[in-house]
């Protein structure tokens, strides 16, 4: 793995960048997208720039099951908020969270992803290690599941919901094993609370204990971490 030591979340977003741009100016034409804080300045750097997306297709990680698209808290809310809005694409794809057939929409999910094959994808990291919502035990050749959060997830996103019983128990996730399909990846990592999961991706054992350390299979993946994310690497 690549590893990008940055100063902050501001200077991550503009590496991650320079990627994106350089990757769309040698004519990728579909980038995996993530939610999350991690990503945030990325987008920024995305929306506030002069590339043109209205050529690019983008296909979403992960929504949680039971929020309609119009919900605050759903992904499509986030995405729509934070880059398309600003940044048409030709396509968006993000997972039906607001169907309740698991099977049907898993299903369409892993169409979408076969008939858009990803580029490149920007992941950021559970504590846990997750990636997506695939928490810990997930499988690491998974395609697209409806997923049951854990305790710690529940909590890490309790911050965006007024009471933590309003927080979705359960997601619609591409799997770990479509991850690993997409041609180059970069994850995100600030804080000292993704500290242990980034020592677990980049120096554990390839284990289902810590979803992300699968990238260690992956030939190309860059970390951006700060200095507090990679604060426990060997
Ligand atoms: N499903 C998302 C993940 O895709 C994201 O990586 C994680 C970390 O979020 P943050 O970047 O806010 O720490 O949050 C959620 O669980």
């Amino acid at each position: 793995m690549n590893i990008i030591k940055v100063n902050d979340t501001q200077m991550g977003g503009k590496e991650a960048f320079k990627i994106v741009k350089a990757d769309m100016e040698n004519g990728i034409k579909v980038l995996g997208l993530a939610t999350g804080s991690s990503p945030i300045t990325l987008y920024k750097e995305m929306t506030n720039s002069d590339l043109d997306f209205s050529n690019m297709t983008s296909v979403n990680l992960d929504e949680y099951v039971g929020l309609k698209p119009d919900n605050e808290q759903s992904y499509h809310y986030f995405m729509k908020e934070h880059l398309f809005s600003k940044k048409p694409f030709k396509n968006s794809y993000v997972p039906d969270g607001s169907n309740p057939d698991a099977e049907a929409a898993t299903k369409a999910y892993d169409k979408i992803i076969e008939e858009n094959p990803i580029d490149l994808q920007i992941l950021g990291i559970g504590r846990n290690g997750h990636i997506g919502f695939n928490e810990p035990g997930s499988p690491l050749d998974g395609t697209t599941r409806k997923v049951s959060l854990t305790e710690s997830t529940i909590e890490a996103n309790t911050r965006f919901f007024e009471d933590e019983k309003d927080v979705p128990r359960f997601a619609y996730s591409m799997g770990i094993g479509s991850i690993m399909k997409a041609k180059k990846i970069i994850l995100l990592a600030y804080g000292e609370a993704k500290a242990d999961a980034i020592a677990a991706t980049v120096n554990g054992p390839v284990t289902t204990d810590c979803p992300a350390s699968a990238l260690q299979n992956h030939p190309d993946v860059t970390l951006i971490v700060d200095d507090a994310a990679a604060s426990k690497l060997n």
